[in-house]
């Protein structure tokens, strides 16, 4: 709209970015900031043709009408009326803060003088000559006409209606009913720049649509669940809607803009589809170094691969030379065997020759030849072929002794390359190694800031199935529920609110974030509270067939271990009852010993507890067995019941990462309360009285632990009671925490389902200090991160 709108146009977007809903209460009209000059003092430079107002009027002609005519049936009071806009408009002075609505106008008169206008709330009122406001006649409307700048620079004069800008085909009027200030009539303009607003009656002008109100109109909500169905991964509806206004509503726009900006991950659905990121940027931020991670991985394994390529050329390189090495040595053989038939030969041509001169006789004394002259020829011709074989069998053997030497000696070379090649893949791998390892300690570190964001407590309520028709509990969605007693109503809001009908999948499925710290080494803790029988056991062990988050989170545990193939863990589980404040170990061999807990500095421990090591789900299960049974023996021999006691199971998990070299202790604490009652409502007495003030002593102790924690007070009172001394390193800054306040919907347990929100409220404001990872590097390792 025009300059003359009121300041809150200028306000709105600043509100609507910062993400601040406005106030429901209706916008005043008022000055705009750093011009309270426009109330009063009329001159000439700022009296300039401005038709701001008559758009508006073409809109909403009707109202102008019948505003008219009532100013007709209050002709009478016209003078007084008149006087009084004046005076007002006059009179009025701006305080801070405060909206004033004027549209300045010029009027032509017919008889050639042209007048400053303003109008205000409605009521006209034009500059005289002597520079004094006067209530603009009425006979004056059909003796001139009003000016607007395009009519000036046309040199058309226009009349007040044709001087109204057109609604155009493509612009949409619509209405919203906003709660507080009934229906308000929208706009949504198609220029980029103007977003939705609506017309303010009582302003008199349009105002920029807050972005939560405009969330509400179906026009938008439908343009919304456009681009959400196309881009699961994208939750926030308020970011979807802001982009929107930006792209002119059309979501086509808006989905190729986000498709642009963050490629096909907003396809799939975030882990965890309920899950809504309180910082929008650290999800894309985890996105980013996911996709990091996975191109080193890549680079990784192709470096690998290249690794053992060469890894096989050297093997066969070694096999080659191997066997050549065999050729050389039988062909030596072979020459050693030529040699000695060489010598044989010899041997034999000697003696013939020496049977061919047999002693000389006497002079003169004619001897026969003894030998055969044939057989002299055959043997000389053999002497001469042997000759001839043993020259080519030489040059043979030294030319096939050369060819080896020279393969010897390119092999050579091409191991020492290979060992370079070798040297330098290792190099890069372990360049690699180092970057991933970087990667992963940021990657975690990234996980568990987004958990710290969401509240290293988290407070979820469960409320039990009933067979009762008549119920405390309504109106509960996701995270509020409203309980009823006496006819009073009162609202407690959670992280996560499970109604009667949730499964115990369901309920589980809160707890999964904090499971994969413990993998990473965080303390974590799962807890339930409750009074007797509001489903504390059913949630945390539940029947053997429909397991709890005892089982399930084990489970999880377990699996998370299995898929990180460099990290070997360790676990390692232990089970202790605390009944009227002493603790007592369920795995012992032998029963009886009660053991005390030990503190040193932030670290506390449990001196002679018996921890058994697991290595399977169905390790566990048998533990875990035989800690209820001892359960149930020490019980039926004390004459109490099991759920008079609180039961903690505890199971350590310590990682050792081979690539890293680093190693990390995390413990998951899974603590089933006993039942919070009143000893007045149970009348309890005897053993049942002692049971109950130690059970009530234990749980006053833990919610005073969350009360000192909730205001940051100076001192934390753990040692008030062992179970709160016990779960200290659960509350305090190294850990995360989620705890299940268990409720029943029977109006006869109102009061009981009451105490319970509210200690569960409390606890929901307690933000724990910055969570801590128990890592050190592995002493059997040298290399550590850097
Ligand atoms: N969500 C549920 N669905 C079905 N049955 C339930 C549910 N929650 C509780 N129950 C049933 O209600 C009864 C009481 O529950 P449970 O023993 O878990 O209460 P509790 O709070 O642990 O009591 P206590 O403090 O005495 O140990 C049990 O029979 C249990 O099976």
């Amino acid at each position: 709209m025009g300059s003359g709108a009121s300041v809150s146009e200028v306000s709105q977007p600043e509100m609507l970015e910062a993400g601040v809903e406005p106030e429901p209460d209706p916008p005043r009209a008022s000055a705009p900031a750093g011009r309270s000059d426009d109330t009063v003092q009329v001159d000439e430079d700022v009296v300039k043709p401005d038709s701001h107002t008559v758009d508006i009027q073409s809109l909403k002609s009707e109202e102008i009408d019948t505003q008219r005519e009532e100013e007709e049936e209050e002709e009478e009071e016209e003078e007084e009326t008149t006087q009084t806009v004046v005076n007002t408009a006059v009179n009025e002075t701006v305080e801070e803060g405060e909206e004033v609505s004027l549209d300045f106008e010029s009027f032509l008169h017919n008889n050639g003088t042209l007048y400053s206008c303003f109008n205000h709330h409605g009521n006209r009122v034009y500059v005289d000559e002597s520079q004094k406001l006067q209530p603009f006649p009425k006979d004056w409307y059909s003796q001139g006409r009003f000016i607007t700048p395009n009519s000036e620079s046309s040199g058309q004069p226009q009349t007040v209606a044709s001087s109204q800008p057109a609604v155009r085909e493509d612009d949409r009027i619509g209405s919203i009913y906003i709660q507080g200030r009934g229906t308000v009539i929208t706009y949504m303009f198609e220029e980029r720049v103007n977003i939705c607003r609506f017309w303010d009656l009582q302003a008199g002008v349009w105002l920029l649509l807050p972005l939560q109100w405009e969330m509400n109109d179906e026009f938008v909500q439908a343009r919304v669940q456009r681009v959400m169905s196309a881009l699961p991964g994208l939750v926030d509806q308020k970011e979807i809607t802001a982009a929107l206004r930006q792209c002119n509503y059309d979501p086509e726009e808006v989905i190729s803009i986000y498709l642009a900006m963050f490629g096909e991950l907003l396809l799939q659905a975030p882990p965890g589809a309920d899950h809504n990121y309180a910082d929008l940027n650290s999800f894309r931020a985890l996105l980013e170094r996911d996709r990091v991670i996975e191109d080193l991985r890549q680079k990784l394994q192709t470096k690998e691969k290249e690794v053992d390529g060469l890894f096989q050329k050297n093997s066969y390189l070694t096999r080659e030379v191997r066997y050549l090495n065999e050729v050389v040595q039988h062909l030596n053989q072979k020459l050693a065997e030529l040699e000695a038939d060489k010598q044989e030969a010899r041997e034999k041509i000697r003696s013939l020759l020496s049977r061919r001169a047999p002693a000389v006789p006497p002079a003169k004394t004619i001897i026969k030849p003894t030998v055969d002259p044939d057989q002299l020829c055959q043997v000389s011709r053999l002497t001469r072929e042997l000759n001839v074989s043993n020259k080519q069998l030489r040059s043979t053997v030294r030319q096939a002794l050369t060819d080896m030497q020279n393969q010897l000696e390119q092999l050579k070379g091409s191991v020492g390359k290979v060992a370079q090649v070798e040297q330098e893949a290792a190099g890069e791998v372990e360049e690699l190694r180092s970057l991933y390892r970087k990667e992963a300690v940021e990657r975690k570190s990234l996980y568990n800031k987004l958990l710290e964001l969401q509240g290293n407590i988290r407070v979820f309520c469960r409320c039990r199935k009933s067979s009762a028709s008549n119920s405390c509990l309504e109106n509960t969605n996701d995270q509020d529920v409203v309980v009823v007693q006496k006819g009073n109503k009162k609202k407690f809001q959670f992280d996560k609110v499970y109604p009667p009908s949730s499964t115990q999948e369901e309920v589980f499925t809160g707890t999964l974030p904090v499971i994969t710290s413990c993998v990473d080494g965080y303390n974590v803790c799962i807890l339930a509270y409750g009074q007797t029988g509001s489903g504390k056991t059913y949630t945390m062990m539940g029947p053997k067939e429909n397991p709890g988050v005892n089982i399930r989170s084990i489970r999880e545990l377990l699996r998370i271990c299995a898929e990180k193939e460099k990290v070997s863990y360790t676990l390692k589980i232990s089970m202790l009852e605390i009944y009227n404040d002493s603790l007592n170990d369920l795995l012992a061999k032998s029963s009886g010993a009660t053991l005390d807990i030990r503190v040193q500095g932030k670290s506390v421990s449990v001196p002679g507890l018996t921890q058994v090591q697991v290595q399977t789900e169905a390790d566990i299960l048998s533990v875990m067995e035989t800690g209820e049974k001892n359960r149930k023996i020490a019980s039926t021999k004390m004459n109490i019941q099991s759920s008079r006691s609180h039961l903690v199971v505890a199971l350590e998990v310590e990682g050792s990462d081979e690539v890293s070299g680093l190693m990390s202790r995390g413990t998951l604490t899974l603590c089933d309360l006993a039942g919070s009652e009143r000893i007045s409502k149970t009348e309890a007495e005897g053993q049942r009285l002692v049971e109950a003030a130690a059970i009530n002593k234990s749980l006053t102790a833990l919610g005073q632990v969350f009360s000192a924690l909730k205001c940051n007070a100076l001192h934390i009172p753990f040692r008030n009671s062992k179970l709160s001394l016990l779960l200290q390193p659960c509350l305090s800054g190294d850990a995360k925490c989620c705890v299940f306040v268990n409720v029943s919907p029977d109006a006869k347990d109102a009061a009981e389902t009451l105490s319970t929100l509210q200690f569960g409220s409390t606890i929901r404001q307690v933000s724990l200090g910055k969570a801590t990872q128990n890592i050190v590097p592995n002493k059997n390792k040298t290399s550590q991160v850097k």
